[in-house]
């Protein structure tokens, strides 16, 4: 951070000073203040220092009141790192906790963000009501395309590509959840009379809810990329100078099944294609560039820290450019960045090299001032793992797009390719990458708006998704809803209440717009209470100037977005140069995802700088505003 940065900071909002001051030592005595937190519920109206301050007591709240491991102390897999290169990320994730070298792995069960006695899966009484089928068609569905126009396409592309299916692909087909569909649903007329699906595949216990795995590792380390087991693995590795294999067009290679050859492939389209593209791109340029300065080192240094810098970048991607996209609040934006720079100035650290103590308290001051990376891993007293909660608030569905209508890179023009979601979706999505020019493609989403993440958006084409090796047809909206109702997730009022936030007394609170509140009494009567996760948060108004999404799931968001970097030893405790090297810290330090993009897909170099964060809508060549 430069002195100019921090003046801008400071002068404009020199009355908060002393507010700032108090946050700091707030973050010093993280455990008292949370005792006396308070609710503030439009806190992006807080000046700046004020909003910073009542974001990091909002994170003390949720880390003393929402983590909840789902295994027994004495049911957790004991592991070992003897034999295990523990200097670099493992394929399984296992020992990046050295004291507990089977956390975050694959496989482990999810955690949960709510206490355990509420995550329940609902009885069959409650599990079909409201009929999940009525919601999707009558509150759900879209009529017309509501584009999220402060974000690029790109932004939904990458959050799939974080976030996957991590359940499964294929869930349990000896279980499955049955319900009638509604008196007029026009699939009564082919005859269809039911909607069925298959349960998630759990863990049941006798005295406690059933729990879900993951089947990807838990950890920030870019394992849909580089798979989670080592057979898969194996396969991507092209065992040449640490590189990622890809085919002779230079793009991942496709599998028998049409699906590209990746760590993670379900729910596959053209956007998570991309984003697979680009990272596997951006690996193999970080084996070049470790090459050229370390000739003699082998294939297996190479990967190993060609993945380190690769899954980090990724990670400050997501950190200060995606996140800042989707939520772009003065207060969230600073926040963000302090997560992964700190706010203290560069020429400052420089003269105060040695960081604060790493002593409990000290730590929340260290982090203020320099940052979560690279700082003292925090806990928080409870295991790291993602949760159940965290998979919910990104149902994010309504960002897809009915088309995507190819445009060329040169000029802007429509190329005359156009794709609806069942011709983009599954092997679909390579006729979209490989049959265009990728840059054009790139492009495309670069210039595109996703929907907007509000009722009413859902693509149609989703409700009646036929996906490959599922007997039956989907209707991801009566699965969204199903699914967290299933799986024990709260309902939307119940989860505001367990997430310190006020919940809605009447379906007016949930909304400011009297033609949503209006809908959603249509289906769900006056008792809010059974009003579901997706259909509030979609619902949900006002939200934070500039959010893409509702403040109860950023609520969700505050408390995972820190605790993914700060329990992950590579990002904290081993984010040095001897882990990375000094090549690999400054690799990361000079990019930024437009960097990425110009580096991977050199045509667009302009066009993805064209804009100060790439996930906002790229400015077309002129022609196309001539
Ligand atoms: C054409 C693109 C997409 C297709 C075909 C697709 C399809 C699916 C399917 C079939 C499921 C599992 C349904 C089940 O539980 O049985 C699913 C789950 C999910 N999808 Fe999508 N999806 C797409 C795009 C997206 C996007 C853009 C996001 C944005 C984040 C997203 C987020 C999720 C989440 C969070 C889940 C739940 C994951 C879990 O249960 O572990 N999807 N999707």
């Amino acid at each position: 951070m430069s002195l100019r940065r921090v003046l801008k900071l400071i002068l404009p909002h020199w009355w908060n000073f002393p507010i700032y001051a108090s946050a700091l030592l707030y973050f010093g005595v993280p455990r008292v203040l949370p005792n006396f937190y308070v609710i503030v519920p439009r806190w992006w109206n807080f000046p700046l220092y004020l909003g910073l301050l009542y974001l990091g007591a909002t994170r003390e709240q949720l880390s003393t009141h929402n983590l909840y491991d789902t295994y027994l102390a004495a049911e957790f897999p004991v592991g070992s790192c003897a034999g295990i290169n523990t200097a670099v990320r493992t394929i399984s994730g296992v020992c990046n906790s050295l004291e507990k070298p089977a956390m975050g792995a694959v496989g482990l069960r999810f955690a949960r963000f709510v206490p355990i006695n509420y995550t329940y899966g609902e009885p069959d009484a409650t599990l079909y009501t409201p009929n999940p089928r009525t919601i999707s068609q009558e509150l759900f569905k879209r009529e017309e395309f509501q584009p999220a126009t402060s974000i690029n396409n790109l932004a939904s592309a990458w959050i799939q590509f974080q976030t996957h299916d991590c359940h499964g692909p294929t869930n349990d087909p000896e279980h499955l959840m049955s319900f009638p569909l509604p008196e007029n649903d026009p699939l009564r007329e082919i005859g269809q009379t039911h909607m069925t699906l298959r349960r998630t595949v759990k863990e049941t216990h006798t005295d406690r809810p059933a729990t879900y795995g993951n089947i990807n590792t838990h950890w920030w380390d870019l394992s849909q990329v580089y798979g989670s087991d080592e057979t898969t693995h194996a396969t991507l590795r092209s065992f040449v100078d640490g590189k990622m294999k890809v085919a002779e067009d230079g793009l991942i290679a496709v599998g028998p099944d049409g699906i590209d050859l990746v760590g993670y492939r379900d729910n596959w389209w053209a956007g998570v294609s991309l984003m697979h593209n680009i990272w596997v791109k951006e690996h193999n340029l970080v084996c070049d560039m470790f090459k050229a300065s370390n000739p003699a080192w082998n294939d297996s240094q190479l990967f190993d820290h060609a993945r380190l810098v690769t899954t980090a970048l990724n990670a400050k991607v997501h950190t200060t450019e995606w996140t800042p996209a989707l939520l772009q609040d003065h207060v969230l934006q600073e926040a963000m960045d302090t997560n992964w720079n700190g706010l203290a100035p560069k020429w400052l650290r420089s003269l105060l090299p040695v960081r604060f103590p790493k002593s409990n308290n000290w730590q929340h001051v260290a982090e203020v001032w320099y940052g979560i990376i690279g700082g003292a891993p925090d806990f928080a007293g409870v295991q790291f793992a993602h949760s159940e909660e965290f998979v919910s608030i990104y149902r994010f569905h309504s960002l897809l797009r009915d088309n995507i209508t190819i445009r060329s890179s040169v000029d802007g023009k429509e190329t005359g390719n156009v794709y609806t979601i069942p011709e983009y979706a599954f092997r679909g999505a390579q006729d979209v990458i490989r049959g265009n020019k990728f840059s054009d493609v790139v492009f495309t989403f670069g210039t595109d708006n996703p929907g907007a993440l509000v009722l009413g958006n859902y693509p149609t084409a989703m409700m009646n998704l036929s996906k490959p090796d599922t007997p039956y047809l989907l209707d991801m909206g009566a699965v969204d809803v199903l699914r967290d109702r299933e799986r024990g997730v709260p309902r939307y009022n119940e989860f505001r209440r367990l997430f310190s936030l006020i919940p809605a007394k009447t379906m007016d609170d949930i909304s400011d717009n009297k033609a949503t509140v209006a809908e959603l009494r249509r289906i769900y009567g006056e008792d809010v209470e059974s009003v579901d996760l997706l259909s509030g948060t979609l619902a949900e108004s006002p939200r934070a100037t500039g959010f893409a999404f509702s403040n109860t799931q950023f609520q969700a968001f505050i408390l995972a977005a820190s605790r993914r970097l700060m329990t992950d030893r590579f990002f904290t405790t081993d984010y040095t140069a001897a882990v990375y090297t000094q090549e690999g810290l400054d690799w990361i330090h000079n990019s930024d995802f437009r960097a990425v993009i110009g580096r991977t897909v050199p045509e667009l170099n302009a066009s993805a700088h064209s804009v100060d964060n790439a996930f906002k809508p790229w400015v077309v060549p002129r022609i196309l505003s001539t």
